[in-house]
């Protein structure tokens, strides 16, 4: 997720860590009441799941290796999320999907599922190159959200593993500045997902669109460091185009009842994850993979307006680009 969401970065109004919104002000002197802080960029960062302990010996490079014996054991399985298999099964009880459990169980810890119907889509909001943005209404708590829905082809193991590793990272990072992960919307025999966002109010693209906002210098040279960043080609396919707004996720619109196996529980359990009130989980959220082809796609920001955003991704991409930009400029 390579969106830019800007955060009020000082101790002032609105700067609480949890909880409450943390929306950038903007004064009816229309100057920017906060610094602009760059939102991480989930899908380029590195994931280290896991790792072994054990008793340390040298190995050949100089650096330290578990014994013998444990070598095998303590090797992180990067596809399982480091999550032993009798967990993975019990997340699946408790209505997961075997295929989001075996890319990102870690991240599933402490969670169970909330169900689409538990959410009313407002608008879009915005898109991204696996995904659109809806702004929604949490019918469990009233609060304003942000659902990405997330587009796999076929549950195609690469758009998988990027999805699960934003995923794995945005449950770990607990910052002012990074935009929090709520909870999933997805359910067992289900192949689509949504990530339940905090919802923010701007991102940088619309304020740098904007003319009465004005930044400070150091500011300006964040926004331009960023957008920069944000040139890079297309790997991927565009998300569908699935706008509809204005009715619970869960409704007609979104669901097959034939997809929805008899088994799928819908009844509204206990929300673990200790830092969050009890919620509703596990929905009849149920679309058929696309089996679509490659697409050019339109990315746009909060106010709607066309942005020049592309996937960004695939950090070896990203440096493959700036190779290939660095020697042609030379030559
Ligand atoms: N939490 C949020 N609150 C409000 N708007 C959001 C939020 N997250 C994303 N958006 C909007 O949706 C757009 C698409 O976001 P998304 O994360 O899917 O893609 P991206 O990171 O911008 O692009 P890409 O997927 O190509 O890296 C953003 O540019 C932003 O305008």
């Amino acid at each position: 997720m390579g969106c830019v969401i800007s955060r009020e970065a000082s101790s002032g109004v609105n700067s609480e860590s949890k909880g409450g919104r943390r929306d950038l002000s903007v004064e009816s002197t229309g100057k920017v009441d906060a610094v602009v802080v760059p939102k991480v960029d989930s899908k380029t960062a590195d994931v280290h799941v896991g790792g072994g302990e054990g008793k340390k010996e040298e190995n050949v490079h100089g650096g330290e290796k578990p014994p013998r014996g444990e070598r095998r054991r303590s090797k992180p399985n990067p596809r399982s999320g480091n999550v032993p298999k009798q967990s993975r099964g019990a997340q699946v009880a408790a209505g997961w999907p075997p295929w989001l459990t075996e890319a990102c169980g870690e991240a599933l810890n402490g969670w169970i599922p909330r169900k689409a119907d538990t959410f009313e889509k407002i608008d879009k909001i915005g898109s991204g190159t696996y995904s659109n943005v809806y702004k929604a209404k949490d019918m469990l708590t009233g609060k304003i959200v942000a659902l990405k829905k997330v587009r796999f082809d076929n549950l195609e193991p690469e758009s998988v593993r990027f999805m699960a590793r934003e995923i794995l990272i945005l449950r770990r990072l607990d910052h002012i500045n990074v935009v929090k992960l709520e909870g999933l919307v997805t359910s067992r025999m289900s192949c689509s997902l949504y990530l339940v966002l905090e919802y923010m109010e701007h991102d940088l693209a619309g304020l740098a669109a904007s003319p009465e906002i004005k930044f400070t210098e150091p500011q300006r040279r964040r926004l331009i460091t960023h957008a920069n960043a944000k040139s890079k080609s297309e790997k991927f396919p565009p998300p569908h185009q699935d706008g509809a707004v204005g009715y619970p996720l869960g409704s007609s619109h979104h669901f097959d009842p034939a997809l929805v196996p008899p088994d799928v529980p819908f009844s509204t359990t206990s929300f673990s994850y200790p830092k969050e009130s009890l919620q509703a989980w596990s929905g009849p959220l149920v679309e058929p993979a696309s089996a679509g082809g490659p697409r050019r796609k339109k990315h746009t920001g909060l106010d709607g307006r066309e942005t020049s955003k592309s996937y960004t991704g695939n950090l070896r991409e990203k440096h493959d680009n700036a190779r290939v930009k660095g020697k042609r400029s030379a030559a």
